[in-house]
């Protein structure tokens, strides 16, 4: 096996279930993700996306199956085994997690400048001076206005919330960003600009990301691997390019062609 860390995977998902009560929202799901790799997750509404998101953070424990992450310094830890203190740790610096609601993952009774520091601040960083430079130079990073650094986020539009919240997460430099409908729910030029920032900051990043999505053009646009589930199989995978134009799987024909379709 190649001794290169670029060749190995960052993730590996290994038979996956989830269950709520007697019903399965996740079943059997395998596959890697590699190091600047983009995965976008898509399905309709209920096929277990957002559950298997949830579950490769660590934040629902998996029915069967292993989640396992190769941290920085090269060890892999199964992401459900390790202790809370250190899933927390990888969490607020090696991961970021972006939520489809930006209330849920912003601090809205804090400033703007406050929500970036903190992951920083988490780190063991004090000095003032220091978080606030960071917090300006993400603002600037995505394209929002810094002297506005000292707002409340419910001060900002939806499109500006998220960008707040995507700096919040990468301010400590992320390998993995899990992102779960990120542009859903916004107007359609704002996700766009929104959907041209986060390719831009991936690629510049040198990130790996897994995109939940029900939206094909998301995929398209961001993502090397496009991954379909229905009722909570995955049932096809593969490069993006190729799931969506020559689909094998009866589901993603319908799914694609339901878009393409007037
Ligand atoms: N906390 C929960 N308690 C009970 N059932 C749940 C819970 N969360 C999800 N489910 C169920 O699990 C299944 C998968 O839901 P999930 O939210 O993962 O799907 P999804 O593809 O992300 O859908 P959406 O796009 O609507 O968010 C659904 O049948 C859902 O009703």
């Amino acid at each position: 096996m190649s001794n290169d860390p670029t060749s190995q995977p960052l993730l590996r998902v290994a038979g996956v279930s989830h269950r709520f009560g007697a019903a399965w929202a996740v079943r059997d799901a395998s596959f890697q993700l590699h190091p600047g790799e983009v995965l976008a997750v898509v399905g309709e509404s209920g096929s277990g996306k957002s559950t298997l998101l949830g579950g490769l953070a660590g934040r629902l424990q998996p029915a069967h199956g292993t989640v396992e992450y190769r941290r920085a310094d090269g060890v892999w830890v199964d992401v459900h085994r390790i202790a809370e203190a250190e899933r927390r740790l990888l969490a607020r610096t090696e991961w970021g997690y972006v939520e489809q609601h930006a209330a849920d993952g912003l601090r809205m009774n804090v400033s703007a400048g406050a929500n970036i520091g903190e992951r920083l601040m988490g780190l063991g960083s004090r000095h003032f001076g220091h978080l606030r430079a960071q917090a300006t130079h993400w603002m600037e990073r995505v394209e929002l206005d810094a002297t506005r650094v000292d707002d409340l986020p419910r001060e900002f539009s939806g499109g500006m919330r998220q960008r707040l919240q995507i700096a919040r997460n990468l301010v400590t430099r992320p390998r993995l960003v899990l992102m779960d409908e990120p542009t859903s729910g916004l107007d359609v030029s704002v996700q766009a600009r929104l959907l041209d920032l986060i390719r831009l900051l991936v690629a510049r990043m040198h990130l790996a990301a897994i995109i939940v999505t029900h939206d094909l053009g998301v995929a398209r646009l961001l993502a090397h691997r496009t991954m379909v589930m229905r009722h909570g199989r995955i049932v096809e995978q593969g490069l993006t390019d190729r799931v969506l134009d020559d689909p094998q799987h009866e589901y993603t024909q319908l799914l694609v062609s339901s878009v393409v379709s007037p």
